[in-house]
């Protein structure tokens, strides 16, 4: 059984695995990447076929420049997204969550009322993505949850599998504003894969990949703010439930601005440069406040 988001490995291991590998070839490529079964290049040069580890890395596909108009579209984009109020997460992270709600504990899941769909830029990305695979063909986004990574904070995502109970096989993220690297590891033979995320690019994850392999975001590879959109669908079973289809339903309406914040709130000023910048380091303040009061609760 693979382990789950909550039994993550603590970062000191990554220094005693015994085998570092880097994605290569493929993502050198400004085109999409598919790499179902990719080449890897070991830390002695050595190039290997992912198929062949023994726990294969099997199931990442990647796909670069996923917005029609490029870097202006992106902005306008995180223009949009800053809309929306940020809620504290852990790790350095911040939220912003459309979606069921669960309790990973008790695999409960709930659809709260105050969810009133995705938020309508997502809706625009998401049909943008789909085309872009076939992997993709019958995905029903049902979560599209917004995380934006303060390096100032040292912010990073500890190693570890989404949810299988609630979540379906594929997972789709997107990553703005600041490139990264996507870290993997295969716990049972120790094996890490170093993934680059340029900025504007798209990772699918499945198959194995998503089952047997952990993910994470080393704080060493966030090196200016970072936000990452993930698109999650349901698994089978918790599709075909009544609460299931009620969730998809609900993921399928254009969420009203209106519940939104304005533009100008503080902590969503950060993401950009100038003046703005400035408020940052006011607001910081108050979000480091509600973050201790509030905890973190993802
Ligand atoms: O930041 C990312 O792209 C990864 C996010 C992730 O793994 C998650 O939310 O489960
Ligand atoms: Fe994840």
């Amino acid at each position: 059984m693979p382990k789950q988001r909550s039994s993550s490995v603590p970062a000191a291991e990554h220094e005693l695995s015994n085998m570092s590998l880097q994605l290569c070839g493929e993502q050198q490529r400004p085109v999409s990447a598919r790499m179902k079964s990719c080449w890897l290049r070991s830390e002695d040069g050595e190039r290997i076929s992912g198929a062949d580890l023994e726990v294969p890395f099997d199931g990442l596909e990647l796909f670069h420049e996923v917005f029609p108009g490029g870097e202006d579209m992106e902005m306008e984009t995180l223009a949009q997204l800053q809309a929306w109020p940020w809620q504290p997460s852990q790790s350095g992270r911040w939220k912003q969550d459309f979606g069921p709600k669960a309790n990973f504990k008790k695999q409960q899941v709930k659809v709260p009322e105050t969810w009133n769909g995705f938020p309508s830029w997502s809706h625009q990305l998401l049909s943008n993505l789909l085309g872009r695979s076939a992997t993709l063909r019958g995905f029903q986004a049902v979560e599209c949850l917004s995380l934006w990574y303060d390096a100032d904070r040292g912010a990073n995502h500890a190693l570890h599998v989404d949810d299988l109970w609630l979540w379906g096989d594929r997972i789709l993220g997107v990553s703005m504003q600041s490139a990264s690297v996507f870290t993997f590891y295969e716990p049972v033979n120790q094996v890490v894969v170093r993934v680059p995320l340029p900025r504007r690019s798209a990772y699918l994850i499945s198959g194995r990949v998503r089952v047997d392999w952990q993910h994470g975001l080393l704080a060493e590879d966030i090196s200016g703010p970072r936000v990452a959109i993930t698109f999650r669908e349901l698994t089978e079973a918790v599709a075909s439930s009544e609460l299931g289809q009620v969730a998809l339903e609900r993921a399928k309406l254009v969420a009203p601005a209106s519940q939104g914040h304005s533009c100008r709130t503080v902590v969503g000023a950060t993401m950009f440069s100038g003046r703005r910048h400035r408020s940052l380091r006011a607001g910081q303040k108050t979000a480091r406040r509600s973050w201790r009061q509030k905890g973190a609760s993802r």
